[in-house]
């Protein structure tokens, strides 16, 4: 028969069983593919469903690396976080299951990666294209915060794109949910690029400002093509970020509306950052960027900018 793989192309089956309640027992049975890289403690393949052909991004993170309570307790908090969320730009979360080595989580196909490979090879974004990833991240971040979910880890790196280039927030480990309006998180999280001031004072306390400065940061970093406050070592870039010592290169033409959205954003008071709502409303998102001459191969997921008005 021609369907028969030659051994090379030995497919590997991972097979899950589940007991249902009613005694039934039920296996679903993925193919594992491609290697996409290392997440973490994860190693991450492509997986595809048997039955249904649906293809995930697969995150397998062998059980001894979970015997240290603090890589469990990361893991139970960012399943638990993000199996409850649903959103157009938020990472789908499809499923978890374990076996005797591993535990697997089947999370949505991005085949674009991040914004960080598509940075490495564009060096930095036109404003057009940069107002409309913007909007997509904006309006993720509002589900979040609406759920009371911190994100507390934005980066290019997590920021996956699909193959319609839309943008989807992901990797949940360092998130937190607020358990009552008001409560405030101390511990000290993040990538040192993109962490707030206020986590690394740690005098009172941080809440959702720290996922809206991270955004300064990416909006900053699209632009320019590097973070900020990035410097060769991190008590440096800490230092910077204290100072809130930062420029806008010279050589590397801004318009006035995205300094003054970046600036508005990097402030090191918490309280007199922009809010979402705020953001979206800034002249930055109403103003016609220019249409640059060449665009990039791919188009952009954004309606024209007219539609950013918050009517
Ligand atoms: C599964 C972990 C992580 C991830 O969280 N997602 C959603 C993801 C989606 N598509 C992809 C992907 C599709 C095609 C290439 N990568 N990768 C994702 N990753 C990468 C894998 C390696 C490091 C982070």
């Amino acid at each position: 028969p021609t369907d028969r793989k030659d051994p090379t192309e030995q497919e590997i089956l991972i097979e899950e069983k589940k007991t249902k309640p009613n005694g039934e027992v039920y296996v679903r049975k993925y193919i594992k593919g491609r290697f996409l890289g290392k997440g973490g403690f994860a190693k991450c393949y492509e997986f595809t469903c048997t039955e249904t052909k649906q293809p995930y991004a697969a995150k397998l993170l062998p059980k001894s690396s979970l015997t240290k309570s603090r890589a469990r307790q990361k893991l139970l908090s960012e399943i638990k976080i993000h199996r409850s969320l649903k959103h157009k730009h938020v990472v789908g979360f499809q499923h978890f299951f374990e076996d005797h080595d591993n535990v697997y989580i089947l999370l949505e196909l991005c085949t674009n990666q991040t914004l960080n490979e598509i940075i490495r090879r564009r060096k930095r974004l036109h404003e057009l294209e940069v107002q409309c990833y913007v909007v997509q991240m904006v309006s993720a971040l509002k589900y979040l915060h609406a759920h009371k979910v911190i994100h507390r880890d934005l980066k290019l790196g997590n920021l996956f794109v699909n193959d319609k280039m839309e943008i989807k927030i992901g990797d949940f480990g360092l998130a937190t949910k607020l358990e009552f309006e008001g409560d405030r998180k101390r511990t000290i999280c993040g990538t040192p690029n993109y962490i707030a001031p206020e986590i690394l004072e740690g005098k009172n306390g941080h809440s959702y400002e720290v996922d809206i400065w991270s955004l300064g940061v990416i909006i900053y970093t699209l632009l320019i093509g590097k973070p900020p406050f990035e410097t060769s070592d991190v008590k440096t870039t800490y230092k910077k970020i204290r100072l809130n010592s930062y420029t806008f290169p010279d050589n590397i033409k801004c318009s006035r509306e995205i300094k003054d959205l970046i600036s508005s954003i990097l402030h090191l008071d918490p309280a007199k950052r922009p809010n979402l709502t705020q953001i979206l409303e800034h002249e930055f998102f109403h103003m016609n960027a220019a249409i640059p001459k060449a665009l990039p191969a791919y188009t952009l997921a954004c309606p024209p900018s007219e539609s950013y008005t918050t009517k």
